[in-house]
């Protein structure tokens, strides 16, 4: 009943708040989601500069977002390649990338972290950066399934920091979650909201708890595909094709693990089952330690459930 309250006040409120014109963003982390949500935001207008300690990383990232936008130029401009070429142009101007944070920071309305799923090394990062950026500056994490709350208390801008949590393949699917902790002023929420309406999207919230709403659904029903396969009750092909054509899925379960990243899974498995020991769904499970151990973590690194070479 709180949260409902909560809720229809933000709503109510959103159109007499003022929100911070986000036009300057700084994106840490240039893997899958880092370089989509590059490549969404440099496309719709924003200056993007994109932050990752590996160089090669980030020129990889530079070369797939230039890649995917040539793509969708060539179909939605069609009749049109000059206009075409000049929004490949602009959009790729937009991009500029850095493996220093901090140095970059200083003229950012707006930094979203989207490294890896580590509690300690997201705190670590914006800690940091809570010390150089501008006071106007909001923080947000993608986090797929820590606290927004935890990970903000490494700073001294609770009422500007929030979880923005994009989906894979960022430039495709539709949806944001909006996060606000308890102390996420309704200003920053709306900036969020509007970010996210400016990059075409369609946003959801709910409160910060683990998972928001996707993720809390769709973990239970990866992990159980994934126990039906350990105790051989069904072959990961017959339960992919079963979840695409019985249910209308783009992907199975194991085609989505293998395309989010195992390593990644593993480490949302490993943080709620620290968080519930005693729950049964987030036990270890030895066919994903084997391949996370074994440097198999789905199709970025070429092997995963299934083989992509
Ligand atoms: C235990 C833990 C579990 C939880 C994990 C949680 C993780 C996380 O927090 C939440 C998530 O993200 S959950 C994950 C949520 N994600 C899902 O659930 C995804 C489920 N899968 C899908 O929706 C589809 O299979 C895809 C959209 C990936 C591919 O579609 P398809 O029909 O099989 O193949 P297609 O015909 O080739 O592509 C169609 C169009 O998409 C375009 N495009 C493709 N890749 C692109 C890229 N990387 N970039 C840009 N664009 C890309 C392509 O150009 C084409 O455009 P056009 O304009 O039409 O020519
Ligand atoms: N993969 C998905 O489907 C998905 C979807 C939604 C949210 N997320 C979340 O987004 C985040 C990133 O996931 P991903 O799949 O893009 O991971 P990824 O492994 O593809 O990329 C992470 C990048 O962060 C970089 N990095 C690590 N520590 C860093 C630091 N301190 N400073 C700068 N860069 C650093 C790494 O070099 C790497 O390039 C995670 O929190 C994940 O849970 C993932």
């Amino acid at each position: 009943m709180a949260f409902f309250t909560h809720h229809i006040c933000r709503g109510l409120s959103s159109s007499a708040v003022r929100h911070v014109v986000i036009k300057n963003v700084t994106i840490i982390g240039g893997g899958q989601m880092g370089a989509g949500i590059a490549q969404v935001a440099a496309s719709t207008g924003h200056a993007v500069t994109l932050v990752d300690t590996n160089e090669d990383i980030l020129k990889k990232a530079v070369k797939g977002i230039e890649g995917n936008l040539k793509r969708v130029v060539k179909k939605k401009f069609a009749d049109k390649p000059e206009a075409g070429e000049e929004f490949l142009q602009k959009a790729m101007q937009n991009v500029s990338i850095s493996t220093d944070a901090g140095s970059v920071v200083q003229g950012t309305d707006l930094v979203v972290e989207a490294i890896v799923e580590n509690l300690k090394v997201k705190q670590d990062l914006f800690g940091g950066l809570d010390k150089v950026a501008p006071a106007h500056t909001i923080f947000a994490s993608n986090t797929s399934s820590l606290s927004i709350t935890d990970i903000a208390s490494s700073t001294n801008r609770l009422d500007r920091f929030g979880g923005l949590h994009f989906f894979n393949p960022v430039p495709v699917m539709r949806l944001v979650e909006v996060i606000a902790t308890s102390s996420t002023s309704q200003e920053t929420f709306d900036s969020l909201l509007n970010f996210s309406k400016m990059l075409g999207k369609t946003s959801v919230s709910c409160k910060d708890t683990p998972g928001f709403i996707v993720n809390r659904l769709l973990l239970p029903y990866i992990l159980d595909a994934v126990r039906m396969y350990e105790r051989g009750d069904g072959s990961k092909e017959d339960i992919d094709i079963a979840m695409k054509l019985g249910c209308g899925y783009p992907m199975g379960p194991f085609e989505l693990s293998d395309y989010v990243g195992l390593d990644t899974m593993k480490f949302i498995m490993d943080g709620w089952s620290a968080a519930n020991p005693d729950n049964p769904m987030f036990a270890q499970s030895e066919v994903l330690n084997k391949l996370v151990a074994e440097g198999k973590f789905g199709k970025k690194t070429g092997e995963g459930f299934y083989k992509y070479k």
